[in-house]
């Protein structure tokens, strides 16, 4: 297992290359299922769970070719329907391939994703909607068994609760589907807005994307063609607080600022200047005070999740006290443990974390838990004095691509030490 190993007390300064969005990513990958055409992916970021979602469509028999973050996947139909559990079982978005596979070839068996450090996360609502549309669905021995007669059937089907990957695998099975399909509640996260103009490139007809009702007239099939993944915001907001928490400046390029606003809104909120372009986005922290803020996670446009643990961050290094509301997961504060750690002061009550200013933190050797938390506890080590040790960063690196590359050209000391070295 590798380890970073942080020399602290460094300034950020410099231009970072924000690498196409994971959570975008995925989603188009498991979607190219649906179509019998040649398909080619361009801003794939090369990342641990791109890799296994590539393993996965390879056991459906597709043939692909993945280099320079360009994925091709070739003309042809797949020969078996299932996403097995030693490859589900490292990442849960291979329940993405479900719907696809239900639509495109009546039938699916894909492992139920375990729970994981950040919470149970059931899918209950993925297996309902595809109910909904007419399959049969039973969950036994840890698989999710689908099939159905013929096509599946649109549906009204409206969300309990707004889900991301719920909504990705109802479009994508909506899209093959016969008749109308009507998703209320559905997510309205940039990165599903991505896969909406992905099948919309391929001929599927989605109206009302970027809202919280998507309208989808199925289609009797989709053809290959092109597509260009959006920029990671979640990389591009890491990158931002690791600049605003070192005092640095750091310019976001290849970056979509739009994606970002709820972000943008709390780093000025905390003393930080923030600039942006069309396709760019920088922060100046040099000779300003990095103040706490208050923050609430919710579903898009609001505060995203997968920012909160970097918040959680920046509170106990600002000035005065910060109150951090986690409401999408149930047990999303396992760095908040290693942070107190390494010095820094925070309660929990209930889904709040209050961070107290703690003057300074200090190196540690801590435990990376999940990829948010372990993107926190990396840019900790660059602030703490001493040294920090982040073990367990196989996490990391099923969402951030070469970090470790990224932040040392922007004047960070950090190592990948592998176990056996
Ligand atoms: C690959 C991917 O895109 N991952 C993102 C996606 O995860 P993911 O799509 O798994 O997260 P969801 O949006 O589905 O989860 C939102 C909430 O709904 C609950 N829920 C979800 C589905 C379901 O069937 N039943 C149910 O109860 C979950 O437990 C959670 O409490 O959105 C999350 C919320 O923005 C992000 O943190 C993840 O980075
Ligand atoms: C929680 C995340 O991802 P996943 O849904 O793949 O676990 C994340 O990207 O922060």
């Amino acid at each position: 297992m590798d380890k970073f190993v942080i020399q602290g007390q460094c300034q950020l300064n410099g231009n970072v290359t924000i690498s196409g969005a994971k959570n975008a990513a995925l989603p188009i990958v498991f979607a190219t299922l649906l179509s019998e055409k040649t398909v080619t992916i361009t801003n794939v970021p090369h990342l641990k769970d791109i890799c296994t979602s590539c393993e996965i469509l390879k056991v459906t028999g597709r043939t692909l070719h993945y280099a320079d973050n360009q994925l091709t996947v070739e003309a042809g139909q797949a020969s078996a329907f299932e996403a097995p559990y030693d490859l589900v079982k490292t990442m849960r978005a291979s329940i993405l391939a479900l719907g696809p596979l239900l639509a495109r070839y009546s039938q699916a068996r894909v492992s139920l994703p375990g729970g994981c450090a950040i919470g149970a996360r059931p899918v209950d609502l993925h297996i309902h909607g595809l109910q909904q549309m007419g399959a049969e669905i039973k969950v036994e021995d840890g698989y999710i068994n689908a099939h159905v007669n013929g096509r599946l059937k649109g549906a009204h089907i409206l969300m309990d609760i707004v889900s991301v990957t719920g909504t990705e695998n109802l479009m994508m099975a909506a899209v093959l589907a016969e008749g109308q399909t009507v998703i209320e509640n559905a997510a309205r996260e940039p990165e599903v807005v991505d896969l909406a103009n992905f099948l919309i490139t391929l001929g599927a007809q989605i109206q009302g994307v970027g809202t919280d009702t998507l309208i989808i007239s199925g289609v009797d099939e989709l053809h290959g063609g092109q597509y260009q993944v959006l920029p990671d915001r979640i990389e591009t907001g890491t990158f931002l607080v690791a600049a605003a928490v070192t005092g640095g400046y750091v310019r976001c390029l290849g970056a979509d600022p739009s994606c970002l606003e709820a972000v943008i809104l709390k780093l000025r909120e905390a003393g930080a200047q923030v600039t942006t372009g069309d396709d760019w986005v920088e922060l100046d922290m040099r000779g300003r005070k990095l103040k706490a803020v208050n923050i609430k996670t919710a579903p898009h446009p609001a505060f995203p999740t997968d920012m909160q643990a970097q918040f959680t961050l920046l509170n106990v290094v600002g000035q005065g006290c910060g109150r951090v509301t986690e409401t999408i997961f149930e047990n999303r504060f396992m760095h908040v443990p290693e942070l107190i750690r390494m010095g820094a002061e925070i309660t929990l009550e209930g889904n709040t974390a209050i961070c107290h200013p703690c003057g300074r933190l200090t190196g540690a050797a801590v435990m990376a838990t999940d990829l948010r938390a372990s993107a926190s506890l990396v840019i900790a080590g660059l602030v703490a004095e001493h040294e920090t040790i982040v073990e367990r960063i196989y996490h990391i690196d099923r969402g951030y691509e070469q970090i470790e590359r990224k932040l040392r050209a922007l004047g960070a000391t950090i190592e990948r030490v592998s176990e056996s070295s």
